[in-house]
């Protein structure tokens, strides 16, 4: 665009005589920066600027004008990549608002406003306009600004609101008479408020923008296509073509004319009031038939601004010409017009209607879009701070994972995640539960506590941490302990959560109590396997430091529970909170986690900042296409619900394997329920493609600089023989913090996809339930309650439910094993569930058994020990998808071990819970197979193990 030559007075100058201002429908940094825009100003006298989504997704989508703030911002803040755009977007307003300060004087703010627009996703949400259109008018802070709110029905509210609050407002998307006649009563009342409230209204700007070429451009079309169809009015119709648009403003301007002779008005203009001005926008022609200056020279007139884009306004500049106030003239000839256009069927509502709601979503899609293309760039800069994901799916998924990603784009529906709408999964009571959305933020501010705990904790020369917990409350802590391993200065720390006796003896070998710290976690604090470690430990400690025993406590609890009540009876060193709208799997990130791996000496400023680049990438803002969380948790839902592919099989580099143990819990108890959900698969040894169904989807977290190239050379295979392979790369191991977050978010997606409330965990309860009251009778009667099994071979004897028993008739080892697995079809899955100590050679043992079931079976498997996966796993097993088999072992425990002021030992607790998961396995209708060893283990194990060989 070039600026006007001084010879002759520009056209667009002599619209002021027409006191007509026109505006520039256009912003772009290299256009401020550069003089054009100043240049429009001083030689055109444009006096304000427009700027929409559109115009920011094509500033900000193309070209490098903005890569260097990018560059700087990212250097030294973690945003998300709607408060990036915004940051870039106002810095462009202020610009502009700067340049047009003067015109902003010397009119004495009449015009020299800049506008800037309202998420167009709140387009249909006045609440959330209200808010944001505050919002941005604190964030930008210039008397000259405009802040645009749409003209629809939930739009007038706010703009009433926003008027009576003291905010310069352009209403924009206006194209019906009643729309602007809602939006007139809306600014009318906004300052009717004001001077009730004996508020100044002198200063505060309006314009009502009208948007006139899209409506010939509907209107047209239809006209052409009737024309063609050979309409009989086709002569009539073609003699409004072109024409319907001017005379709608012309009535709207007839509108506002009469409205200025009101009482109503005539009382705010005594107060000083300025006038809503009408605007017309959308004035490039798009039809070039036309000229190409139409909507500027037919729409002159008095108290009028027209908003041009550069190439109309470069037009009228070169050839505009002023015909007059056009806008007063024929207005019978514009009523005529409409009253044709009604009488021939044109529908002029309907089609306003329609360009209301069009216009929202084109504003909505070019957000998207803007939003798009700076998270691009934004994750190209941060490069290897991020952590990388590469999608290789069969062309069918593939195809469906990116529908599924535009449906959610369509639908808005990660942004209603973030707004925690509940209508997004079951509508139950799912925003209770969205706290760990926040909780990094939270805990960054925090950071100086947990940092406090680390100091004082090296300083104690603490030579181990030994933390007690189940499940989410210590998954975590594992994945934390095994990835970091131990850190100079501070105590090696090992997660017990087990109620094997000799799991707990091997667990009390490895401490020397008098230099342990000891970490008691549960979030409920009345979970029944911490509480009674610690009532093990407590003593063990008390043996060794007698009253300094408390001194070496630490409970991480939510607030008013049972454990919360101990600690502090007991005076233990620290209590640190949970959040009660965390659950227990989503916690790792809260001081659930923190709390650990501070104790660990892992440096948490910068794991929490970690996580904090897993947040923003996750964030509302990211476009589904682009956001982590999003793109993992559909492929998993549309894998699960449209191809059977629900077998979640995680893949990880040696050092960071344990997060499979972790995210096993938070898939299975999410999202395993009311018969639907993902069975993860964890830590199971890759093999060729041949050993695979087609119900499995790999998930490959590959550490760059540690990585097995026989594992690669595993997954390339794998891709190449068609399974779909999500491979996500990390850079360095405290990236696991980022996919911590970013697993979070991919569940709750997935659970959206499934329709199920991803945070409860019914099937859970149900077990706990059942080990109760076996806990309870055993406690009243000195036994457990008696049970026959329904076989015995040697050794080993056999229990099942009646149902089960039936299926599995036969003496034999052999018999019951191969009648057993007999049972398993391709596309289900079989879990090894035992409850024995999880040592180096158990885990052997487990491993080697499952691979020989998944080799000959073609089937995934799951290896889990009790009664660990009770808490994780356990929910899916039971409330999930009937798909499992089950094999349970249990066995005669050599040594046991008091609880102490119980009268119940961990031998009993143990297979109580054991007998609990059964019962409900079995009453969930699931095929089960109970197997107890008696004496000694891995004797029993072994046969089981060849037994197993020769059945499958
Ligand atoms: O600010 C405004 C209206 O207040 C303008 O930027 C308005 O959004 C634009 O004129 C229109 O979006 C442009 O419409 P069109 O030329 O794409 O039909
Ligand atoms: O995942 C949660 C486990 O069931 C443990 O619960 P808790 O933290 O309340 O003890």
């Amino acid at each position: 665009m070039n600026a006007a030559a001084n010879a002759k007075q520009s056209p667009l100058q002599e619209l002021a005589k027409f006191e007509q201002s026109p505006w520039l429908d256009f912003v772009r940094r290299g256009f401020t920066k550069d003089g054009s825009m100043a240049a429009l100003i001083a030689d055109d006298g444009v006096k304000g600027v427009t700027s929409n989504p559109a115009i920011f997704q094509k500033a900000m989508g193309e070209g490098t004008d903005y890569d260097a703030q990018i560059h700087e911002i990212l250097g030294k803040e973690i945003v998300s990549t709607s408060e990036l755009y915004e940051r870039l977007a106002i810095d462009d307003i202020r610009e502009v608002a700067k340049l047009l300060y003067p015109v902003f004087e010397t009119s004495k703010g009449v015009d020299g406003y800049v506008s800037l627009e309202v998420s167009p996703y709140l387009a249909r949400d006045t609440a959330g306009t209200i808010f944001e259109a505050g919002r941005l008018w604190d964030a930008v802070k210039e008397p000259n600004l405009m802040i645009k709110i749409p003209g629809t029905d939930e739009g007038a509210p706010a703009i009433e609101q926003k008027i009576a609050d003291g905010i310069n407002i352009n209403v924009t998307l206006l194209f019906s008479l009643d729309a602007y006649k809602k939006v007139v009563e809306a600014w009318l009342s906004g300052l009717e408020a004001r001077l009730k409230a004996g508020q100044p209204v002198a200063s505060i700007a309006s314009v009502a923008s009208f948007f006139v070429s899209r409506i010939d451009g509907k209107i047209d079309a239809e006209i052409d296509r009737r024309v063609k169809a050979g309409d009989k009015d086709s002569e009539a119709l073609k003699a409004v073509r072109g024409k319907v648009a001017i005379a709608n403003a012309k009535l709207a301007y007839q509108y506002w004319l009469e409205v200025m002779k009101s009482d109503r008005w005539a009382k705010l203009k005594a107060a000083g009031a300025q006038t809503q001005r009408l605007l017309w926008a959308s004035t490039g022609t798009k039809d070039k038939a036309y000229s190409d200056v139409l909507y500027v020279e037919q729409l002159i007139g008095p108290e009028t601004v027209n908003t041009i884009p550069p190439a109309t306004l470069d037009a009228f500049r070169d050839h505009g010409t002023l015909p007059g106030a056009t806008l007063t003239e024929d207005v019978e000839g514009a009523k005529h017009v409409l009253a044709e256009a009604e009488r021939l069927g044109l529908d002029l509502a309907g089609v306003t209607k329609v360009l209301v709601d069009e216009g929202v979503s084109s504003f909505e899609d070019a957000f998207d879009s803007l939003l798009g293309s700076v998270a691009k760039k934004q994750n190209d800069i941060l490069g290897k701070k991020l952590t990388e994901t590469k999608f290789s799916l069969p062309e069918d998924l593939d195809a469906a994972v990116k529908a599924g990603l535009d449906e959610w784009r369509r639908k808005g529906s990660i942004r209603k995640l973030w707004a925690r709408d509940a209508s997004l999964w079951t509508g139950a009571d799912e925003a209770k539960w969205l706290k760990w959305l926040d909780i990094v933020g939270e805990r960054l501010d925090h950071v100086a506590e947990l940092e406090a705990f680390q100091k004082e904790a090296r300083e104690r020369g603490f030579k181990q941490v030994l933390l007690l917990g189940m499940g989410g409350s210590s998954l975590g802590p594992e994945v934390l302990a095994e990835t970091f391993g131990k850190h100079e200065g501070f105590g090696h720390l090992y997660v017990l959560d087990s109620t094997d006796p000799q799991q707990i003896k091997t667990f009390e070998g490895k401490i020397d109590p008098a230099h342990t710290l000891f970490i008691v976690s549960s979030k409920s604090g009345g979970t029944l396997e911490p509480n009674i470690l610690l009532a093990y430990f407590y003593d063990v400690a008390k043996k060794a430091i007698g009253d300094k025993a408390a001194s070496h406590f630490v409970a991480v609890t939510d607030p008013g529970s049972h454990l919360e009540a101990v600690a502090k009876r007991e005076g233990f060193w620290k209590i640190f909170g949970g959040e009660k709208e965390i659950g227990g799997r989503y916690s790792v990130l809260s001081n659930f986690g923190l709390v650990p791996a501070t104790a660990a000496g892992v440096p948490i400023k910068l794991f929490l900042e970690d996580a904090l680049h897993g947040v923003k990438a996750s964030d509302a803002g990211a476009p589904p296409a682009v956001n982590p969380g999003v793109q993992l948790g559909t492929v998993f839902g549309v894998a699960a619900t449209k191809f059977g592919r629900d077998k979640i099989t995680i893949i990880a580099t040696k050092q960071i394997a344990d997060f499979g143990a972790w995210a096993e819990q938070l898939i299975a108890e999410s999202t395993g329920k009311i018969g639907k959900g993902l069975i993860p698969i964890d830590d199971e040894t890759l093999a060729g493609p041949a050993h695979y169904g087609s119900d499995r989807v790999f998930v490959y977290l590959r550490l760059a600089n540690e990585h097995s190239h026989e594992q690669d050379e595993a997954v390339r295979t794998l891709i190449e023989a068609g399974q779909p392979v999500v491979t996500i790369e990390l850079h360095e191991r405290r990236q696991i913090a980022q996919e911590f977050f970013r697993w979070e978010i991919a569940t709750a997606v997935a659970g959206a996809w499934l329709d199920i409330n991803p945070f409860d965990q019914p099937d859970v309860e149900a077990s706990k339930i059942e080990t109760k009251k076996l806990t309870s009778a055993y406690n009243d009667t000195g036994a457990l309650p008696s049970e026959e099994p329904f076989a015995t071979d040697g050794d080993l004897s056999f229990f099942a439910d009646a149902k089960n028993t039936a299926a599995l008739k036969g003496g034999s080892t052999h018999e019951i094993l191969k009648a057993h697995f007999d049972r398993v079809k391709p596309g289900d899955y079989v879990g090894v569930l035992a409850y024995i100590e999880r040592d180096r050679a158990t885990r052997e043992w487990i491993q080697h058994t499952r691979l020989a079931i998944r080799d000959a079976k073609k089937v995934a498997t799951a290896a889990e020990f009790g009664p660990r996966f009770l808490h994780s796993t356990g929910q899916a097993y039971k409330g999930g998808p009937n798909t499992g088999v089950f094999l349970q072992i249990t066995a005669d425990d050599a040594h046991d071990l008091p609880v102490p002021g119980e009268r119940f030992t961990f031998s009993v607790v143990k297979a109580a819970q054991a007998r609990g998961d059964f019962d409900v396995l079995a009453e969930r209708g699931r095929r089960a197979l109970r197997v107890h060893i008696k004496g000694d283990l891995a004797k029993g194990l072994a046969s089981i193990a060849s037994a197993i060989k020769a059945a499958i």
